[in-house]
């Protein structure tokens, strides 16, 4: 658990799978009404001090996917996960999450996209305290032909949802399938004005495959880990993510607990941080990596040493690199400020 200081500042949260922010309450919820899948139960979250290889988070994906099979199933991980962000804290979530259909149970694509978007309504409804956008997730061992699906679906998304469709993911195993076959489908996503949050470079040795999706280019990144020089990157890529001023999406519980990182200290945030370039701090899996946003705060403050006033910055500096217009921005970026003498006065 985080301390308060970092539960109390204001969060902008950008980079969050669905499937994987599921917390073990609701993944209780779920076990009751499918009983047969009650010893999986611990399957689906890495517990502290444990760690596990990325191969191996993708078996865990598979698990969870099991508990949400129906368009109830979908709506409900939602409704929880939006409000156990907002209970962190969080003021504005991009969620992502991968459209599946299921014929057990007559989920479709769209109705999973759809299921969702009810759910994010109802939140806003109910006075939850929280923006909620959402991006398309294409998965990459689906191949290019399903990424054009989900790009169309997408854009039919895109016109009908008032402003929370607000672009496309890429991710799923890193080791599964070459990044080049969705340039296209990516591309055609960009010209329709979707928005594009790329998993990039999340595994060594894939500087060409990064360098092809940086021509795009992506307007985020997600980790990013393996780009820089000194962990065998290039300074070729690093110049392509500067020259476009390309912010990252950084998460540091993920990376050590699914091993692509050795330690907390090794994290590349202290490269790109370093250089002045824009990082956003974000779980990626909340609920199987056991995190929340405030932790992650946390573990950046007390690994590379900030100061409440520099982790406030980094918090308001991320409101510059969401997907939604500048009216919102400006919105919160008042918020924030609003909130800030509340904050500092406390101790
Ligand atoms: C740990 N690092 C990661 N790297 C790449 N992709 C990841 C990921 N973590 C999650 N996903 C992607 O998100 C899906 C689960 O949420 P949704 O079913 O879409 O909501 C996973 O199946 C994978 O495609
Ligand atoms: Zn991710």
């Amino acid at each position: 658990m985080a301390e308060q200081f970092y539960k109390d500042l204001p969060k902008v949260e950008l980079h969050a799978h669905l499937n994987g922010s599921i917390s073990s309450t609701t993944t209780e919820k779920l076990i009751t009404k499918k009983p047969h899948l009650s010893d999986q139960h611990n399957m689906t979250v890495i517990s502290r001090g444990q760690k596990r290889t990325l191969e191996e988070c993708f078996e865990m994906f598979k698990i969870i996917h099991q508990l949400t099979v129906s368009d109830e199933d979908v709506f409900v991980v939602t409704k929880d996960v939006v409000k156990e962000f907002a209970a962190d804290g969080v003021k504005y979530i991009e969620l992502r999450s991968t459209p599946r259909e299921e014929k057990s149970t007559g989920m479709t694509k769209k109705s999973y996209v759809s299921s969702v978007l009810e759910a994010i309504k109802q939140c806003k409804n109910e006075g939850v305290d929280i923006d909620v956008r959402f991006l398309l997730a294409i998965d990459r061992r689906n191949g290019p032909t399903i990424a054009m699906e989900t790009v169309k679906l997408a854009e039919e998304f895109f016109r009908s949802s008032d402003g929370v469709v607000v672009g496309l993911d890429l991710s799923g195993n890193p080791a599964v399938g070459d990044g080049k076959n969705f340039i296209a489908p990516l591309q055609a996503g960009r010209n329709l004005g979707l928005k594009l949050a790329l998993h990039l470079a999340e595994i060594p040795n894939q500087n060409e495959e990064s360098e092809m999706l940086l021509s795009i280019p992506p307007d985020r990144i997600g980790h990013g880990t393996f780009l820089h020089p000194e962990v065998g990157g290039s300074q070729r890529l690093v110049d392509t993510v500067k020259k476009y001023r390309i912010p990252l999406e950084l998460c540091f519980s993920s990376n050590v607990k699914s091993q692509t990182i050795s330690s907390y200290d090794q994290h590349h945030f202290h490269y790109w941080y370093n250089l002045g370039h824009p990082c956003v701090v974000c779980t990626d899996d909340k609920g199987v990596f056991g995190t929340d946003l405030s932790l992650e705060y946390q573990i950046t403050a007390s690994t590379f040493n900030l100061s409440k006033t520099q982790i406030w910055d980094l918090s308001y500096q991320s409101i510059n690199c969401i997907f939604a217009p500048e009216s919102v921005k400006s919105d919160l970026k008042r918020r924030w400020n609003e909130l800030k003498p509340g904050l500092f006065t406390q101790d």
